[in-house]
């Protein structure tokens, strides 16, 4: 028998293996706490241990997870042993490495900043199906960003007047319309008859405006209501579905995932509520690691901010889409989705923070246009093609009217 406290789960000499998952928190230890004490409880309750002295036989330290880093700023560097894992479960990891410990007394304040994905475990989830593709796969966008645009109010539009709305953004030039967070299947506006009058109204505007259009379809709900509504969207044609991943949780992202791959339909993520775990930067979990989980699980676009230019606070969107680009054990990438207080005059600045290769998301920067839905998804459009071919957007607007309306209206302003 072996005595095991938490003080043996920190080694500064501690190299990690490759099959190990790294993890970066920020930690804020309990006033009669030093980093290092703080450091080696977090390892320990996130993988074997507590805070008592366990009396252990044979070899459950290869279990433990080891603080190998104490940075001066609060930083710490965390690897854990791939056995510790369920592999391809989700709920499971952030068990470990986001449980207990967020709400452990021996810190004041903890926050998963960062996460090295091992290969194994990384590819033992599936993720995206299609990412960046869907630009030219589905929309043959070129060298532009594909466009949603989501009706408001953000529910209590009755289904005509939410299907009349996409008609009339689609035909306005937008790729994509999209249910708000909020709307799934509700007495005023019915899933079923929502999307049937939607994507029969996509056929016309598709036929209208010889380009192909899409819809991002709500079905965040109960695991089997959402994969029924899910098979609906397929049998009716549809080419996404859109989740709220974080409210429906990362369970049921996984399962939606694979009903996606049998019908071949995208998942666009929205990700309501995750500023409860992000907006305080001491605290929580990062949004790019909410990021991450959700390329895992294997989501194809998912709202990453607005590079502080919209209505929302934002994590390092750049920094977000750089990851979410960039290789992960030749998983498929995620298309970055830019949402939240945009509007046409904002766009020049987004495209040069952001780039091209993202879908741009716009709500009452659309239909809050003095001329309605049409002219706003018009002005969309314009501002887009504008910012792509480095045209002013003042420049611009003397010859598109729409366009020159928005400027008149919101002007370059970030709105609250
Ligand atoms: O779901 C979203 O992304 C928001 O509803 C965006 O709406 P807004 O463009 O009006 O802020
Ligand atoms: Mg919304």
């Amino acid at each position: 028998m072996t005595g095991i406290t938490y003080e043996d789960f920190l080694d500064l000499s501690y190299e990690p293996d490759v099959e190990d998952l790294v993890c970066e928190f920020y930690v804020e230890p309990a006033a009669d706490m030093d980093l290092a004490a703080a450091g080696s409880r977090v390892a320990s309750e996130s993988s074997n241990g507590t805070w008592a002295e366990l009396q252990v036989e044979g070899s459950i330290t290869d279990l433990s997870a080891t603080t190998f880093e104490l940075g001066d700023d609060g930083r710490i560097r965390v690897a854990y042993p791939a056995e510790l894992f369920e592999f391809g479960n989700m709920p499971q990891i952030l068990s470990c490495i986001a449980g207990n410990i967020m709400g452990m007394k021996a810190v004041e304040r903890i926050r998963l900043l960062d996460c090295e994905w091992p290969e194994a475990l990384a590819t033992s989830f599936p993720g995206p199906q299609f990412g960046t593709s869907v630009r030219e796969e589905i929309f043959d966008a070129g060298d532009r960003p594909i466009t949603a645009t989501v009706p408001k109010p953000k529910v209590g539009l009755s289904t005509d007047q939410h299907v009349q709305v996409g008609y009339d953004a689609w035909t306005g030039g937008v790729d994509l319309l999209k249910d708000d967070e909020n709307l799934t299947d509700q007495s005023f506006n019915r899933f079923e008859d929502r999307l049937v009058g939607s994507l029969e109204a996509r056929d016309r505007a598709e036929e209208e405006t010889g380009e192909k259009k899409s819809y991002l379809i709500n079905v965040t709900a109960e695991t089997e209501d959402m994969l029924r509504r899910t098979d609906r969207v397929a049998e009716q044609g549809g080419e996404y579905v859109m989740v709220d991943v974080v409210t429906v949780g990362w369970a049921g992202v996984q399962t939606l995932r694979e009903r996606a791959e049998e019908h071949g339909l995208a998942i666009h993520a929205h990700r309501a509520m995750h500023a409860a775990f992000d907006r305080i930067d001491t605290h929580g979990v990062s949004m790019r690691v909410l990021a991450q989980i959700a390329r895992l699980c294997g989501v194809d676009q998912i709202h990453t901010g607005t590079a502080d230019l919209g209505k929302l606070e934002n994590e390092d969107t750049v920094g977000i889409n750089e990851w979410l680009y960039g290789d992960c054990h030749g998983l498929t990438d995620v298309l970055p989705t830019a949402s939240g207080g945009l509007h046409p005059g904002l766009l020049p600045e987004l495209v040069d923070r952001l780039g091209t290769n993202i879908c741009v998301q716009i709500g009452g920067g659309v239909h809050g246009h003095p001329d309605g839905t049409h002219a706003g998804a018009k002005a969309l459009r314009q501002a887009i093609d504008a910012a792509v071919e480095g045209v002013d957007p003042e420049t611009y607007a003397d010859d598109h009217p729409e366009l020159r309306a928005a400027l008149d209206q919101w002007g370059t302003e970030t709105p609250r």
